[in-house]
Order: structure tokens, then sequence, then C-alpha cells
């Protein structure tokens, strides 16, 4: 996909925040390390400069829309990529020269993962087992455990053809398991499930950092899906970390207009009092518009006022005053959610 032009947008965190938010706080070494990462195909830069560090046991959530290189700095960070500029660190080695060392202490979970269709889910976690150098009765064991703590137990003997897709994810978190690995880095492990099997999955994510301290970085462009688990959440635009910190810190400091969106149903609605609202101090703008049919309050006008900061007291205040009822009012403040998708799917739209 053509990457998205967000310039006019940027800076949004200064320089040295962005350093500091990208940094794991604790005084131990982090279990990665990304310094100026940079790849570069020709004379297009797919992930510019990368700085970031994460620490063990964290849950870090790579958050853009398509293209924004996520998949290209989790392909560096495996040595399945070369760099073309920077450095990175996976458990103290260097991708690019000690790739193997990296891949023993790393499960990689791709977004298009693949299994032998015509044998059971426990045959193919037996043989992942068996080829990390589990013997016999020992790959048994571990493929057993690791189904039932998925939630796999009852299909294990099924053949993975037979799996739905969220079944087939939890299988391959197993996978990734199976070698016992110090992080696991998932891309886009949420996509196409449903929001059951979402919630389920990132229960079990969330678990092994917790219950046994596997650091976790997944990729998605479904914030609203995977900020509910993640430490920490980097959003990556372009090749570039444009933002990263942990989600209530990111709000503030995304949300720099500190917009307040308050919504009136009020009966009558006239220009009158639509020129007594804009002249607050604070106000934006003042809009009437359409109900939603299910919200719909019979015999009001829909008005949504947005502010600076939160009028929510003089507003209605002034409505009263004018003569008019008021039937209902809401405020709204923007939360990450809506922070993220005025920027990443609006601008796709
Ligand atoms: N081998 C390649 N040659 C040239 N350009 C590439 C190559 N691989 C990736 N790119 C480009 O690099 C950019 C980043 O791609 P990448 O797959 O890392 O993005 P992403 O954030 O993982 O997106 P998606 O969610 O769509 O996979 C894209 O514009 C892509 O077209």
């Amino acid at each position: 996909m053509k990457p998205m032009d967000i310039r006019e947008k940027q800076p949004m965190m200064t320089e040295e925040k962005l350093l500091d938010s990208a940094n794991a706080s604790s005084g131990e070494a982090p279990v990665i390390e990304l310094e100026s990462l940079t790849k570069r195909y020709g004379a297009f830069t797919a992930v510019d400069n990368l700085s970031l560090r994460i620490r063990k046991g964290e849950v870090f959530g790579l958050l853009g829309p398509n293209g924004a290189g996520k998949t290209t700095t989790i392909l560096m960070m495996l040595g399945l990529t070369e760099r073309t500029a920077g450095s990175a660190r996976i458990c103290g080695f260097d991708p690019a020269r000690s790739a193997l060392q990296v891949k023993r202490r790393v499960g990689y979970m791709p977004d298009d993962i693949g299994f032998y269709e015509d044998r059971t889910g426990l045959d193919n976690l037996v043989y992942t087992a068996r080829l990390n150098g589990a013997a016999p009765a020992e790959a048994q064991k571990r493929a057993k455990e690791l189904l039932e703590k998925v939630g796999l137990a009852g299909s294990a003997r099924a053949k993975v053809s037979t799996y739905s897709r969220g079944m087939r994810q939890r299988l391959g978190l197993a996978d990734v398991l199976v070698k016992q690995p110090e992080v696991i880095i998932l891309d886009e492990p949420t996509l196409g499930i449903d929001p059951e099997g979402v919630r389920e999955l990132l229960r079990l994510i969330s678990d092994l950092s917790r219950n046994e301290g596997i650091t976790v970085l997944l990729s998605s462009h479904q914030l609203q899906q995977v900020q509910q688990i993640c430490d920490r959440v980097g959003l990556f635009v372009q090749g570039k970390l444009i933002a990263c910190g942990d989600i209530a810190t990111l709000s503030v400091e995304l949300n720099q207009e500190r917009r307040v969106e308050v919504e009136l149903a009020v009966r009558p609605w006239s220009e009158g009092l639509s020129a007594r609202l804009k002249a607050l101090p604070g106000v934006l703008e003042v809009q009437s518009g359409e109900w939603k049919k299910e919200e719909a309050i019979p015999g009001s006008s829909r008005v949504t006022v947005a502010c600076d900061r939160d009028l929510t007291a003089a507003i209605a205040s002034e409505v009263i005053h004018s003569g008019a009822e008021l039937y209902d009012m809401r405020r709204r403040e923007f939360g990450l959610d809506e922070i993220y998708h005025r920027y990443f799917e609006k601008k796709e739209e």
C-alpha cells in the first residue's frame, strides 16, 4: 500500500521525549535494543532511524497502518533481512551476525503462519519440538502441555485443515512457545479472528508475559484490539516511530489540542442560541446535525460543541438561560482510540 503523507502532522513529540519514552525505564539490560535501525530498498526508506528498547517481560505493541514498516523491522530483528544502517541487539546478540543465537531465543509467529494441514495439531507441535532438539518423549509432553495451555487439548487430534482461524492462531502461539523462547514476536496475531477469539488470544499473550516473564513484541494496525494488553505502544508511520509510551501518557501527549466535544439535545434550536454558544470563550465550533436513528430524542436538535477545554457547565447554563430546554448532554474527550482513528484510519480513507 502506498505510504500516507503525514508530514504536516510532525513532529508530534520532541526528539528527547520520544527517545525517553522509547526506552524501557528499568535498570536491567533491555531484551530488545534497536539503535538507529534503518532499511532502504533503493531510494525508498522502509524503516527510518528506529531506536527502541524493550525490557524483559514487557508487552510492546508496534502499531501502524499497512506499509508502515512493521514487518521489515521484525525481519531485521530476526536477521532475516539485512539492515542498511544502525544496530540491533536481541537477547544480547546481533541478529546480523548471530542469527542462529537469536533464533534459539526468539519465537516468531508471522501473519501467514503455515502448518502441515493434513496432520493433527499435536503432530505439528511435536514436529516443531523435535526440530528444536527435544527428545521424542519430551516433545510429546511439551506439545500436550501447550495444547492445554492454549485451549486446544480437545482438538489435539483433529487435522489442522479443520481448525478455524482463531484456533490456528492459538496453535501458532503454542508453536512458537514449544522451543521455550525468551521473546516472542507476533506479526498481526489478531488478524481475521472474531472478537471472542481475539479476547482469548490476547488473554493468553498477556498471561505469558505476567506469569512466565516472556517478552512480547506484537505488531498490529488495530490499536483498539491490542492496547488493553500492551505495557507500551509505539506508533509507527512511514518507517518512523512518531510516538512511544504507555497508553495513558500517549493519550495526553498526542491530544495536543486538548479538544473536548460536548453533545447536546436541545429544543428549540435557533441561530440566536448558536451565536450565544459560539461567543463563549474556548468554544471552537458549533454544529447542529442529524440524530442517528437509534439515539434520536424526539423533537430535539442534536448539537455538537467543540471546545479547547471542558466547558460543559458553561454550555448548560447558556442553553438554559436562553430559554431553550436541555434534554441530554454528553462530554466526549479524545482518547488514544480516537486520536489513532483520526490520525491513521481517516487518512487511509
Ligand atoms: N522487498 C521489498 N522491496 C521493496 N519494497 C519493499 C520490500 N519489502 C517491503 N517493502 C516496502 O516497505 C514498506 C514497509 O513494508 P512492511 O511490510 O514492513 O510494512 P508493514 O507495516 O508490515 O505493513 P503490512 O501490515 O501491510 O505488512 C512498504 O511500503 C513495502 O511496500
